[in-house]
């Protein structure tokens, strides 16, 4: 008796408790008592909105059933789609699956051009049947070439970004790369008098300077803003994309992006990639960001279509305290891997990059960051780490030889410099 008094907390002292009560009508009551205290908690727990995983801490990284491994996203341009990449390659690499790259030297999967099932490597080979796991590398959605490499059961998403944001990170990126930007200061000025610089003409060489999301889903980025026009192209997209993901939620945006496809926390935990240096960003005038909703109105419509339906899945799957709980998690969890990763936590210029084949690309006026790992890491950790950090083209380059061991690797030009 003097060892339960001690605490009935302990494994120990609960089997000595239990011993003692064992075959005696006690033993009896005190299973009943044990039941309903787990009732009265459970219901309390409901009545009050409690998540139970945060009174059951291990019971949070739990998925119900196996996780969704065939996955297309629609890689869009400057929506932080990166970052997303770099969680879906890592899946690619961590569950031994398949991914849709680009055939040859190439370095997407036919942009600007209607995507074609002959751009992915090896789709032609082994039969037509030949379907792929992952599909995210930067192509122009075309569904029907798509399904070709793709199994039935495929989930679709993609990610959108506010257009005013979107736009002027392109307009930086792209500044030299793209005609309508060529020969204009800014991008308040572009805005000012955009037919003054933007030749409708040119067609695919200009459509990272109008409507970008809206080509980038396959649809006309000049076609006029018309309302039977839009509503049939917003429903066109509800058909084909499972989620639409919001890059300003992008921590809510994985929470439920993580929740629909049954992945572990850690599948979804990601640095930011791709990102400019604060003095690369410029900032648009107030009259300049209602041109640019203006300019870019098939995107500005598709963005708030879909940041409403985005709220709307969420609160249909997550209570706000679960919701908040979850991002805290993933936050937490982003901080610890940040420690144990990065030199100080902290993203890096190009040249502060002390291991080249961690630079990324860089394009325009843009500068842009990425990571130095933190050195003398254990071998596994150093694997983790690199993986997280690892800029789109290197880490496709590196799936690429992973996954075609016979052909030519990949040539990085950039890195050869
Ligand atoms: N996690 C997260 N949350 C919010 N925003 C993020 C995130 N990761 C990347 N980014 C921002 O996305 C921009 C880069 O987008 P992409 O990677 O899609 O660009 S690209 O088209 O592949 O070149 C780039 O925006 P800008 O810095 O404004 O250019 C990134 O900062």
């Amino acid at each position: 008796m003097d060892r339960v008094g001690k605490g009935v907390g302990s494994r120990g002292s609960f089997r000595a408790l239990y011993s003692v009560l064992k075959g005696s009508s006690a033993h009896r009551c005190f299973w009943a008592v044990l039941l309903l205290l787990a009732l009265a908690v459970l219901l309390l727990a409901g009545v009050m909105h409690v998540d139970v995983r945060l009174l059951m801490p291990q019971l949070g990284d739990q998925v119900d059933g196996p996780p969704v491994t065939n996955v297309m996203f629609l890689k869009t341009h400057k929506t932080a789609s990166s970052t997303v990449l770099n969680i879906l390659f890592r899946f690619v690499e961590t569950h031994n699956l398949s991914a849709a790259l680009p055939a040859g030297g190439r370095f997407h999967l036919g942009y600007p051009w209607l995507f074609l099932a002959r751009y992915v490597e090896g789709a032609e080979q082994g039969g037509p049947e030949r379907r792929f796991n992952i599909m995210c590398n930067h192509l122009r959605f075309n569904p029907p070439e798509v399904q070709k490499v793709m199994p039935n059961d495929t989930f679709y998403f993609s990610i959108l970004r506010n257009p005013v944001f979107q736009l002027e990170s392109s307009f930086v990126y792209y500044k030299s790369h793209v005609p309508a930007f060529r020969n204009v200061t800014s991008l308040d000025a572009f805005l000012a008098s955009p037919w003054a610089y933007y030749n409708q003409s040119l067609g695919l060489s200009n459509a990272y300077a109008r409507n970008s999301m809206w080509f980038d889903l396959g649809f006309d980025n000049d076609a006029p803003p018309k309302e039977d026009y839009v509503r049939a192209r917003l429903l066109d997209v509800e058909r084909r994309f499972q989620l639409l993901l919001i890059a300003e939620h992008f921590d809510e945006s994985m929470v439920l992006l993580r929740r629909l496809l049954r992945w572990r926390l850690d599948d979804v935990v990601a640095f930011r990639l791709n990102a400019r240096s604060r003095h690369s960003v410029t900032s648009l005038s107030p009259a300049g960001q209602e041109r640019a909703k203006h300019w870019c109105a098939l995107d500005w419509r598709l963005y708030q279509h879909f940041n409403r339906t985005f709220w709307a899945r969420l609160s249909a799957e997550l209570s706000p305290r679960r919701l908040r709980s979850e991002v805290a998690r993933l936050r937490e969890r982003r901080r610890e891997l940040a420690a144990l990763c990065l030199q100080d936590s902290e993203p890096k210029n190009k040249s502060q990059i002390t291991d080249f084949r961690l630079r990324p690309y860089q394009s325009g006026r843009a500068d842009i960051m990425g990571y130095n790992v933190k050195p003398g890491l254990d071998n596994q950790t150093l694997q983790t780490c690199q993986r997280m950090v690892m800029p789109e083209l290197q880490y496709m380059a590196h799936l690429y030889t992973l996954q075609f061991p016979d052909k030519p690797p990949k040539n990085i030009a950039f890195l050869e410099a």
